[in-house]
């Protein structure tokens, strides 16, 4: 295989949710080499870099990937014009949605992945080949778990992004969405953006952070003249009725702060997530619990709350871990279903044009596992094999 031609491989996936679009593609580094087993294999290094953009500007995404030419195998013709199209992995709602759109506006086929079997997909993925990339978050300290890979299973992924799906793991392609709820990061952002007039998700999120939820949610301590209810287990400083308080201020809107409402929302969702999966949990016996979804974006307060709900609900019984990929799991669940093409296509395609086939699932998928292989902007550095 003609090593300038790899150099120039960016293979694609899509996850198309309701509220982004997230993109995850190969970059060569340029550097290859023969696979020793075989000459007709070429192994090729490179990284996995991930892209975002919000699903009601998905033109900026087609704009995207056609200023960095994602859609195209990357591979030039002999005559060094002609790039060959792809057919695109793609998952989630929008790959339905929107396939005629890449139809038609970039020549992309979307070759659509089941949204439930790509999230678990991308999760089996990212802790079977990536080091350091589940941790848990309990009292303002991240821990690293490392997943001993022959005790992965069972375990409950809770994907929260728009909505929740939680989907209990029991094997590689042996899962079961056991639950759901609508109260998810579409309801959090929603709400917000109504109730304080923030314009973005960043801009909920700073809120919140410079918020006091006890202005608007009604404590346990409220409600018992400041002591606990310690019989039942509820401190004085347990929230017992979210937004509580706004029935009895005789209070507008405009009088709360933005950052006090924001902060209420959510602690809300997130305590209220955090108990549903405790809840799913308890029903299969299952003691690991990891969150996913852009909505938890790393945010400490967001990872404490689900945390402390877990571990208050199931007396420290159950855990919740955090993905450092969170919000990259149905586009790399996607990204890893490329299915090797036979040899016969191979070659009858290199008198005409050089496609490199990716063949990213099972064995011939190799990540490099070195220790700090994660940059600040994640890209997860990887190898290839194309045959
Ligand atoms: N930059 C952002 N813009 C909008 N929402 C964001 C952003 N960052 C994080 N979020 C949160 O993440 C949620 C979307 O998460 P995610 O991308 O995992 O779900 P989705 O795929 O869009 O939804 P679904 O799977 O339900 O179709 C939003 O609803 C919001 O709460
Ligand atoms: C509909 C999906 C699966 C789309 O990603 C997601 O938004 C979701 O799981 N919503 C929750 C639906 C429910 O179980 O009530």
């Amino acid at each position: 295989m003609d090593p300038a031609a790899t150099s120039q491989i960016s293979h694609l996936a899509l996850d198309i949710g309701g509220t982004l679009i997230k993109l995850v593609y190969f970059s060569a580094n340029g550097d290859h080499c023969e696979d020793s087993r075989s000459n007709e294999i070429s192994v090729v290094h490179g990284k996995l870099c991930f892209a975002k953009f919000e699903t009601k500007k998905i033109d900026d995404c087609l704009e995207f990937i056609r200023f960095n030419i994602l859609h195209h195998s990357g591979v030039q013709h002999q005559n060094g014009m002609a790039h060959d199209k792809l057919s695109v992995k793609a998952t989630g709602g929008g790959a339905f949605k929107f396939a005629d759109l890449f139809k038609e506006k970039l020549g992309i086929l979307l070759d659509k992945e089941d949204e439930m079997c790509s999230l678990v997909g991308g999760v089996n993925f990212l802790l079977k080949t990536v080091p350091r990339e589940a941790f848990t978050y309990l009292d303002g300290q991240k821990e690293f778990v490392e997943i001993d890979h022959n005790d992965l299973y069972p375990y409950l992924l809770v994907n929260i992004g728009s909505g929740v799906s939680m989907i209990k793991v029991d094997g590689d392609g042996k899962y079961e969405r056991i639950s759901g709820t609508s109260l998810g990061g579409g309801t959090f952002l929603g709400l917000g953006k109504l109730l304080t007039k923030c314009e973005s998700f960043d801009e909920l999120l700073e809120l919140s952070h410079h918020g006091n939820n006890r202005v608007i949610d009604m404590l346990v301590g409220d409600i018992y003249g400041g002591t606990d209810y310690s019989k039942i287990g509820l401190s004085s400083t347990a929230i017992a009725s979210s937004f509580g308080k706004a029935i009895s201020d005789g209070k507008e809107l405009e009088d709360y702060q933005p950052e006090d409402v924001a902060r209420s929302l959510l602690r809300m969702i997130s305590n209220n997530i955090g108990q549903i999966a405790y809840l799913n949990a308890l029903r299969f016996g299952l003691k690991r619990i990891l969150f996913g979804g852009f909505f938890i974006r790393g945010l400490e307060y967001t990872m404490d709350t689900i945390s402390v709900a877990v571990h208050f609900w199931s007396r420290g019984e159950a855990k919740a871990m955090f993905l450092r990929h969170e919000g990259f799991l149905g586009a790399l669940g996607a990204f890893t279903s490329y299915k090797t093409q036979s040899h016969n296509d191979l070659k009858s395609n290199q008198h005409t044009v050089q496609r490199p086939i990716l063949n990213c699932s099972g064995d011939n998928f190799r990540h490099i596992p070195v220790t700090s292989n994660l940059n600040d902007s994640e890209t997860i550095e990887c190898s290839i094999s194309l045959v």
